[in-house]
């Protein structure tokens, strides 16, 4: 079951200095399967921010069709909206003057429902900030408001959470520590969709990946997939010749090439195995010795970077 499907999605933003409108997001179509997280990738201005704030209805879009579990944004809004809750980019998502019990009983409250001190000290202690639960929002840390904010999401106990830019700004422990309970909140049953350009969160814990780059989705895939597509392809090679080989590698390829003395070390992309099969042939033909053939580690990166042409993030 799909818990968010988002339809040929436009938003367009007047420009002050222009009177073009600019295209933030561009007739995008994507879904949010039921327990999975989904992560929306992409670098600055990608369109990110619009998506996520078109779904939980914060931003009114010009075309295209919403749905959150069934439900039409448009028109069952209300009933669309219960379905959700949301962590937003920055600092807004709590009231800073309260503590994390108190802010955590206000948003479940105005959603109408109800939740105990105990109750509320339990998702605290899950996310590892009991201890923070009475002090006022604006001492605590970056990380702490984040997880308080992650722990109202928790308490007003939807099934569906949108974290825009969820590790944005944390340093490298709590990055760490906050993709692991993201994992957590998962596991819980929880549907997610993030938005992000952190690609060591994309790489941990999304399930699905759809990358984002000018407003329109250049790749939706299985990560794993998209993983394994990548790593086939690079492969790393070492081969020994006392000839002068660097004119007939031209042939084959490479991507990449460093010599020392008499060894090369070369770079490959290969679309299938048989080309890999086909440039072992070519070593062997000129009596040049291979040394080793690696399959080379994908990152995120270079996948984020193939499909983007290296925009910034
Ligand atoms: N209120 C607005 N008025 C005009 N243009 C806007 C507005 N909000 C966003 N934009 C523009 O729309 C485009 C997409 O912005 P958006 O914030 O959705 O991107 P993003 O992928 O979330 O970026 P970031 O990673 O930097 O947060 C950008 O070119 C941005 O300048």
């Amino acid at each position: 079951m799909n818990v968010i499907e988002v339809n040929d999605l436009l938003k367009r933003y007047p420009q002050r200095t222009s009177k073009e409108m600019l295209t933030a997001v561009d007739k995008i179509s994507f879904h949010v399967k039921e327990g999975e997280i989904f992560a929306l990738l992409g670098p600055n201005g990608a369109g990110k921010t619009t998506t996520i704030k078109s779904i939980c209805g914060l931003l009114v879009f010009d075309e295209g069709k919403i749905k959150i579990k069934d439900y039409d944004l448009k028109t069952e809004r209300s009933k669309a909206l219960k379905q959700i809750s949301v962590v937003l980019e920055g600092s807004r998502n709590l009231y800073h003057r309260l503590t994390p019990i108190e802010n955590i009983q206000y948003f479940v409250g105005i959603r109408g429902k109800k939740i105990s001190k105990n109750e509320a000290l339990d998702i605290l202690d899950f996310l590892g900030i009991k201890e923070k639960a009475n002090e006022v929002v604006y001492t605590l840390s970056r990380g702490m408001q984040q997880k308080t904010a992650l722990a109202v999401c928790l308490a007003v106990d939807t099934d569906v959470l949108l974290l825009d830019e969820p590790t944005l700004g944390l340093d490298v422990i709590s990055n760490v520590e906050f993709r692991r309970l993201l994992t957590n909140v998962k596991e819980r049953g929880k549907s997610i969709l993030l938005s992000t350009h952190d690609m060591a969160l994309v790489e941990e814990i999304a399930d699905r990946v759809a990358i984002i780059n000018n407003g329109k989705i250049v790749v939706c895939e299985d990560k794993k997939k998209l993983m394994d597509v990548f790593s086939a392809t690079g492969y790393k090679i070492k081969v020994r010749s006392e000839d002068t080989l660097e004119r007939e590698l031209d042939k084959i390829g490479i991507t990449e090439l460093t010599k020392e003395s008499n060894v090369y070390d070369l770079t490959v992309d290969f679309k299938t195995s048989s080309e890999l099969y086909e440039v072992i042939d070519f070593f062997k033909s000129r009596n040049v010795e291979i040394v080793s053939i690696e399959k080379q580690m994908v990152n995120f990166e270079k996948i984020f970077i193939s499909y983007t042409n290296g925009s910034n993030s």
